[in-house]
């Protein structure tokens, strides 16, 4: 496979197969690109738009984008910074602009030990060694703390190195906490915390691909607040109208509409930046409230 570094076609990165996969081919689908994937194939043209995806381990797309193979990536910042410092102690170019932070992949890298090991402090960690992915983001972390402590580097498993005698802790990503658990350890210093990213090169894009970029940018945006964001409808008793509007999340200026032959209710509508949660839609029904409904809003401009 050659990817053309000054192909007319926009390239985007993203995961092949792993935790950011599904949820980075699922925004770019909701903005719009219509891909067909063939399992295999490391390379999708999209249907309609010049648009090219490449599909690799998460771990090589930040060095495609800061050497300008690919235009975007779409990677967790915990890669991104451990490539970013492992370039810039090799000399090797580290450089990319941060287009948005996504509202997926969240999870932490953190420090563990076995639940049995006492632990009053990091000073706890002096002269241990620490099984990790990420060795840069890990002695970047402990010199900053001002720790000496070993690292062994491993790809996969770490959560098993202190029960295989490999190491005394691990530093490794946490989301529910369920894989530390599983293994008998316990989370004690969180070192760096992640989202999902979207990147772009740093040298320059002819117009073409900057003009795609300038349409995508604000679809994203439009996307990912549509996912924050709830229309709430309900019927309320006009006396109660204040303390109903009140109870509503971000709805300063709800709409509110007449009913058919009803002079005692009205109809409400809001676009809310939150969720209702089930205690509140409990206390609209306790105001009187009826027909509360919580739909989910697919895309927003403006
Ligand atoms: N438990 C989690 N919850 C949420 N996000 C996570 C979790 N684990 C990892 N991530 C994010 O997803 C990224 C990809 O995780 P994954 O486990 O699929 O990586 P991988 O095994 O290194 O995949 P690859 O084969 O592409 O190298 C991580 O770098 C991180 O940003
Ligand atoms: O705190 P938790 O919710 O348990 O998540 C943490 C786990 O998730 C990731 O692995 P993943 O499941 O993606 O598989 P991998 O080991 O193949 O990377 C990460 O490497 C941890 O092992
Ligand atoms: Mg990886």
């Amino acid at each position: 496979m050659v990817v053309q570094q000054n192909s007319s076609r926009l390239t985007i990165a993203i995961q092949k197969s792993g935790r950011l996969s599904q949820a980075s081919l699922a925004l770019l689908e909701a903005c719009g690109f219509r891909f067909s994937l063939h399992e295999a194939k490391l390379l999708a043209h999209c249907q309609n738009q010049p648009v090219d995806l490449l599909r690799v381990r998460d771990d090589d797309i930040p060095g495609l984008v800061m050497d300008g193979v690919v235009d975007l990536g779409l990677v967790g910042e915990n890669v991104l910074e451990e490539v970013r410092l492992k370039r810039l102690a090799t000399q090797l170019e580290a450089k990319f602009k941060l287009l948005r932070s996504l509202d997926y992949g969240q999870c932490r890298l953190a420090i563990a030990l076995p639940k049995e090991v006492p632990y009053q402090g990091i000073q706890d960690l002096v002269g241990k060694r620490i099984a990790t992915t990420y060795p840069y983001l890990l002695q970047n972390y402990l010199q900053r703390v001002g720790v000496a402590a070993n690292t062994a580097v491993l790809t996969g498993s770490v959560e098993v190195a202190p029960r295989a005698g490999l190491a005394d802790a691990i530093c490794d990503l946490v989301s529910t906490g369920a894989t530390l658990e599983a293994n008998g350890l316990v989370e004690r210093e969180v070192i760096f915390r992640s989202q999902a990213q979207l990147i772009q090169r740093t040298t320059p894009l002819s117009s073409a691909k900057q003009s795609i970029i300038d349409q995508l940018l604000p679809r994203i945006d439009g996307v990912q607040q549509a996912r924050e964001s709830k229309y709430i409808m309900l019927h309320a008793p006009i006396a109660a109208l204040e303390q109903v509007i009140a109870l509503l999340p971000g709805a300063e200026q709800p709409t509110v509409l007449p009913l058919n032959q009803r002079q005692d209710i009205a109809a409400i509508h809001v676009v809310s930046t939150e969720n209702l949660f089930w205690e509140t839609m409990e206390q609209l029904k306790n105001l009187g409230c009826s027909s509360i409904l919580v739909m989910p809003i697919e895309k927003m401009m403006g």
